[in-house]
């Protein structure tokens, strides 16, 4: 199964089905909620007890990421007494991925029983009031990819997995947000935890200083490559959305300006923050209704 799997770039319901039962026959946790973890936030593992790993080479199918600060692999393991499963690095589109295939992890955790899906990554910052290691709680998102026919949900849709037209109003759960504001107040976080608009571009360059601009005026407060496709696939099949940005670094929106965004800046951010980020996570986790 595994090479007929690896080559292809769409997957059927009866694929997923497969692949997640695949995953089940070599593991004994049974988690309920997921968590994608993104550039430099793979630490977030470390929260994890009793872990069983396994790598994306070993699952037919999924993407093995390129870009350095994600792992590839699936940790398994206990977080605050819940039953959890971590991404521990994604694939993006602009790795030449189709964006079916870079969700399929995302259909594969929902048929294995996920219902409750924490997406982070790292997001360069947009809104001037914005501090490099800033944590915004995403509250919604512009699909800038979307607009240039980039969606995973484009293609014949299979009722099974869900509807033709999903609603898109909602798709960072309110409950969620606030229990998160609330967690970071109370753990003393309050001042560089903010709640804002996400939104995405295929990459892999950075943004052009006029393309901050744009984004700007778009109200969008932090601007990354990934989250959007793995947000749209948990909500069309259903799943609870949370979603959280790392802002590791704030984008050029001067001309002239020397400065210029890199990767390095961002993994540095990731692992300046990664403590901060734990807490804020097992806070949350902790307090989670599954
Ligand atoms: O979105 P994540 O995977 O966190 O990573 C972000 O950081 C990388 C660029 O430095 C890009 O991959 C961008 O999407
Ligand atoms: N597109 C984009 N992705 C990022 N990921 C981390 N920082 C950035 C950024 O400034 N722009």
């Amino acid at each position: 199964m595994s090479r007929d799997m690896d080559s292809k770039n769409t997957f059927t319901y009866e694929d997923v089905e497969m692949i997640a039962n695949h995953i089940l026959e070599k593991v004994k946790c049974r988690p309920k909620l997921g968590i994608i973890c993104g550039s430099g936030l793979g630490k977030l593992v470390d929260l994890v007890e009793d872990k069983e790993v396994l790598p994306y080479q070993e699952i037919p199918g999924f993407p093995v990421s390129t870009v350095p600060g994600h792992e590839g692999k699936l940790v398994f393991g206990q977080l605050r007494g819940k039953s959890v499963v971590l991404m521990q690095g994604r694939a993006h589109c602009y790795e030449g991925y189709t964006p079916q295939k870079i969700t399929l992890p995302v259909r594969t955790m929902k048929m294995m029983g996920i219902t409750t899906l924490f997406v982070t990554n790292a997001a360069g910052g947009v809104n001037k009031k914005y501090n490099i290691g800033d944590i915004m709680i995403i509250k919604d998102h512009v699909n800038l990819a979307g607009f240039a026919g980039v969606n995973p949900l484009v293609g014949v849709n299979d009722e099974k997995f869900g509807p033709r037209f999903p609603a898109m109003s909602n798709a960072y759960d309110l409950g969620l947000r606030q229990l998160a504001l609330a967690k970071a107040k109370e753990i003393g976080f309050s001042d560089f935890v903010r709640e804002g608009v996400y939104s995405m571009m295929v990459g892999p360059n950075f943004e052009t200083v006029t393309e901050c601009k744009i984004l700007s005026l778009l109200l969008v407060d932090a601007t990354g490559m990934s989250t959007i496709p793995e947000v749209l696939v948990a909500k069309h099949c259903g799943m609870r959305v949370f979603g959280m940005s790392l802002i590791t670094n704030v984008v050029i929106s001067e001309y002239d300006s020397p400065a210029h965004a890199n990767h390095q800046e961002v993994l540095e951010t990731g692992e300046r923050r990664s403590k901060d980020l734990q807490q804020l996570v097992a806070a949350i986790v902790a307090d989670l209704d599954l």
